[in-house]
């Protein structure tokens, strides 16, 4: 049954999702979990279905420019007499452009405590897909995403060059070559992920970039005068991902944007600095969550993101990640008599199965399992929905599912709420998960190997960044994968059950 499974992981990537509208809803909350001290404004992952100009330009600014970390001073007081010239004498008093190991970043020109505001960018600053020229719009298809059209603004700035009012902000943007997501990745470096998600998700995240360049294509056709001569895929695909690591989702406006300035933050998995938007004041400001002497890197929070998502929306991994996160798949046999039973009691109690694009029925799904921090097994534990889809896996008679059914009428609908009542029921269900963590701890393992031996005799930092990020995610997948064994051991023990 293993292998059936592994067959139909590597097959999930032309599958379509059953019940589309609850996993919206699930969309929008693990939204609101990732991005939860993000107060009204949220990171929004790039999930396919998902002026006021001062009259006089100030050169100099209010305050001096500390040299700290060699920061491009030029670079940065041109920035900052652009934001004087766009009205927003207002936005930042405290931080710098630098440089840093991880490109441009923002450092402390002064002690900065907890809670203060250390900068503020306006409504009219921010790009907003409603920004692009009303002559493209008016071109563009219906369904064509919020994401593709600030990729054209990109592209209608660049073009602009000089000429174009945001061009200090544009030029900042990472050059071709500059950013790492996955998407960029070649086959053989794509390889090296096989086993996981981030795979799946960055072949449909390639493929989604192909069709909507397609949808736009006749239009940048169209308009010569506004993106030049030929846009090719490559160049669009350069500006969807610029904005797949910079944009903002804000739900006072209902918008993605991109907010020049913000985009100076690197992130900190650690941090818990406050992004939020003034709705009266029609302006963003982040916060100060702890305090920073002068000359300090002064960061913010992408959101509680895994590994797979920074590498595949932002280009980089961390390596001891505490938000790791990784999918187990689970499926039920083809061969299994009672197939038909469990898939009508799974989907009866909002226990979705994926299917295929043929329109058939996988039996399967996967689940997001995230690292056990406490193996004695306070605080949370693997997933419920998990443990439900082991027991009904596990069930073999008719009567074993009819009585799961009454059960979860008994309670709040759902499934194998409580432990089955037989020990040897409960064991067998929790070796099936077992030895399914198990195995995929040992693919992983071996694939983690397989990077070492290919970057044997390198310092791990002159590693390729693929070669880096791979194995991040790898060793990060291994990790919660072995607190989740762990913590089923512990349960297992202080339950007395056997396992083997
Ligand atoms: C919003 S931009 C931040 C500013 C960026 N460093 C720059 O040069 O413009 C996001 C990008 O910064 C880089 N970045 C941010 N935080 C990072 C981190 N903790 N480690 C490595 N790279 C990071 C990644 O390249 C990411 O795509």
């Amino acid at each position: 049954m293993q292998c059936k499974q592994h067959e139909e992981e590597e097959g999930k990537g032309k599958r379509v999702r059953r019940l589309k509208e609850r996993e919206k809803q699930k969309q929008k909350q693990k939204r609101k979990e990732d991005g939860g001290m993000w107060g009204s404004w949220s990171r929004v992952r790039c999930i396919p279905q998902p002026s006021a100009v001062c009259s006089s330009i100030r050169t100099s600014i209010a305050h001096p420019i500390a040299q700290v970390h060699g920061a491009p001073v030029k670079e940065h007081s041109e920035f900052v007499s652009w934001l004087y010239s766009r009205g927003e004498e207002d936005s930042c008093h405290a931080l710098t452009v630098g440089k840093s190991d991880h490109g441009r970043t923002l450092f402390a020109t002064r002690p900065i405590q907890v809670g203060e505001r250390v900068l503020r960018v306006s409504r009219n600053l921010m790009i907003t897909p409603d920004k692009l020229p009303a002559e493209v719009t008016e071109l563009l298809p219906p369904g064509v995403s919020e994401w593709a059209r600030l990729a054209l603004f990109i592209l209608a700035e660049q073009h602009r060059g000089q000429a174009s009012k945001w061009a200090p902000y544009i030029r900042c943007l990472p050059p071709y070559g500059d950013l790492h997501s996955t998407v960029f990745w070649k086959k053989e470096e794509l390889d090296m992920l096989r086993f996981t998600s981030l795979h799946r998700e960055t072949i449909q995240r390639k493929a989604v970039i192909g069709s909507e360049f397609a949808s736009v294509l006749p239009v940048l056709q169209k308009c010569p005068h506004i993106f030049g001569e030929r846009v090719l895929h490559s160049k669009f695909k350069q500006a969807y991902a610029t904005v797949c690591s910079r944009a903002w989702g804000i739900e006072a406006l209902q918008t993605l944007a991109l907010v020049p300035f913000v985009d100076f933050f690197n992130h900190d998995s650690n941090c818990r600095a406050l992004l939020s938007y003034d709705e009266e004041k029609a302006c963003a400001e982040v916060t100060a969550d702890k305090e920073y002497t002068s000359g300090d890197q002064v960061v913010i929070s992408y959101g509680r993101l895994p590994n797979s998502i920074l590498a595949l929306d932002f280009g980089f991994t961390l390596s001891c990640n505490p938000h790791d996160q990784v999918e187990v798949w689970m499926a039920l046999s083809h061969r299994d008599p009672l197939r038909k039973m469990k898939l009508a009691l799974l989907h009866a109690h909002a226990m979705p199965t994926v299917l295929h694009a043929d329109g058939s029925d996988s039996g399967g799904n996967g689940f997001q399992i995230r690292e056990v921090k406490s193996v004695s097994g306070r605080g949370k534990g693997i997933p419920h929905a998990l443990r439900a889809f082991a027991r009904v896996l596990c069930a073999s008679t008719p009567q074993e599912l009819s009585e799961m059914a009454a059960e979860a009428m008994k309670h709040d609908g759902r499934l194998a709420r409580q432990p089955a009542k037989s020990r040897s029921k409960e064991a067998q269900v929790m070796n099936l998960l077992l030895a399914r963590f198990e195995s995929l701890i040992n693919q992983r393992s071996l694939a983690a190997l397989q990077i070492s031996d290919t970057c044997r005799g390198m310092k791990q930092t002159a590693w390729k960044p693929s070669a880096s990020m791979a194995m991040d995610v790898i060793a990060g997948e291994i990790r919660v994968l072995r607190s989740a064994a762990a913590w089923l051991r512990h349960q297992n023990s202080s339950n007395s059950i056997s396992v083997s």
